[in-house]
């Protein structure tokens, strides 16, 4: 494979350049562009031109203070997240709260005061003003863990240089399909598993073709393509029998998303309250402690594996773990935690996502029959490989659609870091904002027919048409936008295009409509079962 023989000339220069034993520090990159800006989306992908103007942008005399800013009272927000249960409709909040008050409005949550934006935009003016290293939010809970711990921070959570000096490393490797296309291999035989997972557990079935709970079964598909990437190693989560040690990890990441509200409790509540209040902070620190654990355990091996060939003047072949540690373009204990956070961002995301794909083929059949033509045609039967999701504009378009009705993250934040004037308003320097993508990924304007399911509305009709983009960007936007967006993207084109292959997938006979709610991401309310019928 390319990435893999890119890597091996790269340990074998190291091992030239590093006549000792042990592992060398002073290594270098492929190519190294520290400092850069990275576009995530090619200019296609974006309607620059249908975004318009923002015509107040500069005119600083004129703008208002966040005095006049309209929005929710603070206690209002206090009943409606913590007695009428917001945190599991935030999306819904954020249309509300968007009808009430416009489409740039304030709110306090205890000591947070956020002012959220659901115009799009708006949203594209805040993204394109940022500097090099945008600021997600306030990651101080996740800060303090490591620093008790003595553990570095990995992307999601680090910030300023630190954060520059990892995402350059990582962007190199991960951030361009045709990086991630060489994964296809790999990933293809975690979905022949999850193929055959499917086939047990309807088997299992009285009527022989149901699988229940689906997001169960695509968690752990999203768990072994993952780590098949990352650790470069199978984990099992797809057999029978799951091993101990991935048994224990889904258990530590079940437990940082079912304490979610509790681990927010834990950054919110103040330290000197932890002694009288200790639950929290106690889970939060527990499950980092197995997410950590469980990444240690894989590096360590790939260390160990790698020293010893190196040791043994052995020719070094492997995929991106591999590379990691032979470069050393960072620290081990950098790579624990990268490694930690990138498992962690990338499991459930992909699982929803594949949820709500496969629940929204099965209850639109028409458009399955077209998706599953394209697939026909020009793959003829054959297994995908990493380069044809080029070819398979539906396909993509199934994935852009379902993250549009469904973004896993219905909203993000950032924290401006210059004065800002949006919507007429002055923003002043370190204010935290939300960008509601729930709200504009639902919005007419941008989205003709929203509330309607139509993968065909990505479609471009030649190389010089652009689909409007700022309206739904699951993935974020710039230069802190999702790094594992290529290698979802990988794992989810090869799974839905062999699953259409293979299966008509429909509604079980008892099926409701599943609603979402949010838990931090977005998520099916219910369990959503379907049935796996064979093509032949
Ligand atoms: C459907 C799947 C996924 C969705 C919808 C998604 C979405 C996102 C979003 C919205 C962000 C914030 C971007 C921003 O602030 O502009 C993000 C960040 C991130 N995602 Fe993903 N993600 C997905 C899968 C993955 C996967 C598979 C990985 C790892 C292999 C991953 C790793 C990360 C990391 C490390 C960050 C933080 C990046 C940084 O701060 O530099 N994500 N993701």
């Amino acid at each position: 494979m390319a990435l893999h023989k890119t890597f091996l000339r790269l340990g074998r220069k190291n091992l030239l350049q590093h006549t000792c034993k042990q592992l060398s520090l002073q290594t270098r990159g492929l190519h190294k562009t520290s400092g850069s800006v990275e576009l995530t989306h090619s200019p296609a992908d974006l309607k620059d031109d249908t975004v318009k103007p923002s015509e107040d942008v500069l005119d600083v005399a004129n703008a208002k203070s966040l005095k006049d800013m309209p929005g929710p009272s603070t206690v209002a927000n206090l009943i409606e997240f913590f007695y009428r249960d917001g945190f599991s409709r935030i999306h819904e909040i954020q249309m509300e709260h968007s009808q009430k008050y416009g489409k740039i409005f304030k709110s306090r949550f205890g000591p947070q005061f956020v002012v959220s934006i659901t115009d799009r935009d708006m949203v594209a003016h805040v993204l394109r003003a940022e500097g090099v290293a945008p600021q997600r939010g306030n990651m101080e809970s996740w800060k303090e863990y490591r620093d008790m711990r003595g553990r570095s921070t990995g992307l999601i959570s680090a910030e300023g240089e630190e954060w520059l000096k990892m995402r350059s490393v990582l962007r190199q490797l991960i951030m361009r399909p045709r990086d991630v296309a060489v994964f296809a291999p790999d990933v293809n035989a975690v979905v022949e598993d999850l193929v055959k997972r499917i086939k047990t557990m309807r088997s299992q079935q009285t009527d022989g073709q149901t699988v229940e709970n689906i997001n169960d079964l695509f968690f752990k598909y999203a768990m072994e393509g993952v780590a098949t990437i990352l650790y470069e190693a199978r984990l099992g989560c797809l057999e029978e029998d799951i091993p101990k040690m991935s048994q224990e990890y889904i258990a530590a990441l079940h437990l940082m998303f079912s304490s979610f509200k509790t681990t927010m409790y834990a950054g919110a509540i103040p330290k000197w309250l932890r002694p009288i209040i200790p639950k929290p902070w106690e889970e939060f620190c527990s499950s980092w402690d197995g997410l950590f654990k469980f990444s240690q355990i894989h590096v360590d091996r790939k260390l160990s594996e790698v020293k010893r060939k190196m040791e043994r003047g052995e020719e070094i072949k492997g995929g991106l773990l591999t590379h990691m540690l032979v470069t050393r373009e960072m620290s081990v204990e950098d790579i624990y935690a990268n490694m930690t956070e990138m498992l962690l961002a990338g499991v459930d995301t992909t699982s929803f996502t594949l949820s709500w794909s496969t629940y929204l083929l099965a209850r639109h059949p028409m458009v399955q029959q077209q998706i599953f033509e394209e697939v026909e045609r020009v793959l003829g039967g054959r297994v995908p490989t990493g380069e044809d999701a080029a070819n398979l504009p539906l396909i993509r378009g199934l994935v852009k659609e379902t993250l549009r009705l469904f973004p896993v993250l219905p909203g993000n934040g950032r924290v401006t870091q210059d004065d800002l004037i949006v919507g007429g308003y002055l923003i002043p320097k370190g204010t935290q904002l939300a960008l509601c993508h729930y709200s504009t990924s639902m919005d007419e304007e941008n989205f003709p027919r929203a509330e309607e399911f139509r993968p065909e509305r990505w479609l471009r009709k030649d190389s010089t048409d652009r689909v409007d983009n700022f309206g739904s960007i699951p993935f974020g936007y710039g230069i802190r936008s999702c790094i594992g967006r290529r290698i979802a993207e990988l794992e989810m084109y090869l799974a839905l295009t062999q699953l259409l292959q293979k299966f008509h997938i429909k509604v079980s006979p008892d099926a409701t409509d599943v609603l979402a709610k949010t838990h931090g991401l977005l998520c099916p309310g219910a369990p959503i079962n379907l049935r796996f019928v064979d093509r032949d």
